[in-house]
C-alpha cells in the first residue's frame, strides 16, 4: 500500500476527563501539544491528514491540516472520530490515531497496510503487549477501507458506540506490534497529567 493511498486521522476529540476535563490534544508534550507531536509523527507515515477535535478549534487549525469536529453529538466516543475521518477524507484507506500515545510506532501504518493487503481486509488493528504483558487490540489504532463509511452511519445511528462491536462485522486483521525491536511501551498512553509527565521523560 503506497502512503499516498492513505489519510491519517489524529483523533483528539475526547473529553479528557481524567486529565480534569483539560483538552488533552493541546496539553504540551516536550514543548509541543500532544495532537501536534502526534499528527508529525503521523504525517510521514500518510499522504494526506487531519485533525478531529471538538473544542478549541482554532488552535488545532494552527497546525495546517483540516480540522473536522464529530458529527455525532455529546462525545459519542472514538467511533464519532472513525466517522468524521471517513467522511472527510478522499484516499481509498483512513488510518486513525489518539492523541495521547505519542510514542506510536514509526512503521504502524506500513506494518497495518501491508497485512490488510496481504489479508485481503477491510480493516487493519493494531495490538500490542500492556503493562501486565499480555497482547491486547489497540482499537484506536486502526486502518480502514473509506467504503465503509456507510456501515459506520448505520452502526451509529442505530446507537452502537463500541469499536470492536463495529469492526467485528468486517474482515479484520489484527497486527501485533510484538516483534523483537519494537518498543515495548510504544502504546502506552496518557490519560492522566502524571503519565503525561512519564511519557516526557522517557
Ligand atoms: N471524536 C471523538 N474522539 C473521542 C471521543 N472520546 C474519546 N475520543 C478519542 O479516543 C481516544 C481514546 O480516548 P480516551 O483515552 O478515553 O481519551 P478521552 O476521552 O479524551 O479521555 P477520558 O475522558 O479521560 O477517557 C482519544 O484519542 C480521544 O481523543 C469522542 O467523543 N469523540
Ligand atoms: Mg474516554
Amino acid at each position: 500500500m503506497h502512503r499516498e493511498e492513505v489519510t491519517g486521522v489524529v483523533l483528539a476529540g475526547g473529553r479528557g476527563s481524567r486529565m480534569g476535563g483539560v483538552d488533552k490534544g493541546l496539553q504540551n508534550f516536550n514543548g509541543v501539544p500532544l495532537a501536534l507531536h502526534t499528527l508529525l509523527r503521523l504525517q510521514v507515515q500518510v499522504g494526506e491528514a487531519m485533525v478531529n477535535a471538538n473544542r478549541n478549534l482554532a488552535a488545532y487549525e494552527s497546525f495546517g491540516v483540516p480540522v473536522w469536529p464529530d458529527a455525532l453529538p455529546d462525545f459519542a466516543g472514538p467511533l464519532a472520530g472513525f466517522l468524521a475521518g471517513l467522511e472527510q477524507s478522499q484516499t481509498e484507506w483512513v488510518v486513525t490515531v489518539p492523541c495521547d500515545t505519542p510514542m506510536f510506532p514509526a512503521d504502524l501504518v506500513e506494518r497495518l497496510g501491508e497485512a490488510a493487503e496481504r489479508e485481503d481486509a477491510e480493516i487493519a488493528m493494531a495490538s500490542a503487549k500492556e503493562a501486565d504483558g499480555q497482547l491486547r487490540t489497540q482499537p484506536v489504532f486502526c486502518l480502514l477501507r473509506r467504503d465503509l463509511l456507510e456501515s459506520l452511519v448505520q452502526f451509529t445511528h442505530g446507537g452502537g458506540r463500541k469499536i470492536d462491536a463495529w469492526t467485528a462485522q468486517h474482515r479484520t486483521v489484527v497486527v501485533p506490534f510484538d516483534r523483537p525491536g519494537d518498543d515495548p511501551q510504544a502504546f502506552f498512553n496518557a490519560n492522566t497529567l502524571a503519565e503525561l509527565r512519564q511519557l516526557e521523560r522517557r
